[in-house]
């Protein structure tokens, strides 16, 4: 299913655990800054709302989706959280660099749920064009950010 016939932004309460008694590491890329702020802060209210508490939620940076695995890899071996998960905004470009960016960006994501204990949420938006990154992350499809503090949860519920 596309995301265009499934808004990113919906969740039953009902249906997803507490989050109170975990904590979440989220890494952040500045690239497409707009973006990332945006999927960050669908991704830290919905956990919020989900009975995360603020204390809980710790953020890293780093410059773009290809460090995502690295800003990762740290927040797992210096916090412990429960779940990470891993923003950014890849935009095609002229060039072929944003096929190589993507595809390390998700095999370092997934190498690092292979490799440690602890789940790391993919939320790359990798997007033709600014407006369908914009759509994503809080316009019209929603926001990935949210879609994926929903994933955390869950994970983090499954890895215990
Ligand atoms: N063009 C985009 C990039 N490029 C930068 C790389 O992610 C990386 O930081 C650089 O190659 C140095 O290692 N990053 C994004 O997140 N989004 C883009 O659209
Ligand atoms: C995803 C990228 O790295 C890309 O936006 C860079 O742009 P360009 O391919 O025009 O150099």
């Amino acid at each position: 299913m596309a995301t265009a016939n499934k808004n990113l932004s919906h969740y039953d309460k009902e249906q997803i655990p507490s989050a109170k008694n975990f904590r979440f590491g989220i890494v952040v890329s500045e690239w497409n800054e707009e973006i990332t702020e945006a999927l960050y802060k669908g991704a830290e209210e919905t956990l919020l709302d989900c009975g995360a508490l603020l204390e809980n939620i710790t953020r890293y940076n780093v410059p773009g989706s290809f460090e995502l695995t690295f800003g990762a890899k740290a927040l797992i071996e210096k916090t412990k959280p429960d779940a990470v998960i891993a923003i950014g905004s890849v935009i095609q470009g002229e060039t072929k660099h944003f096929d190589f960016v993507c595809q390390a960006t998700a095999q370092g994501i997934m190498d690092l749920n292979v490799q440690t204990d602890t789940p790391v949420i993919f939320c790359v938006l990798t997007d033709n064009n600014m407006q369908q990154a914009k759509d994503r992350s809080g316009g019209k499809h929603g926001n990935k950010g949210s879609e994926a503090a929903v994933a955390a949860i869950k994970m983090a519920v499954l890895a215990q």
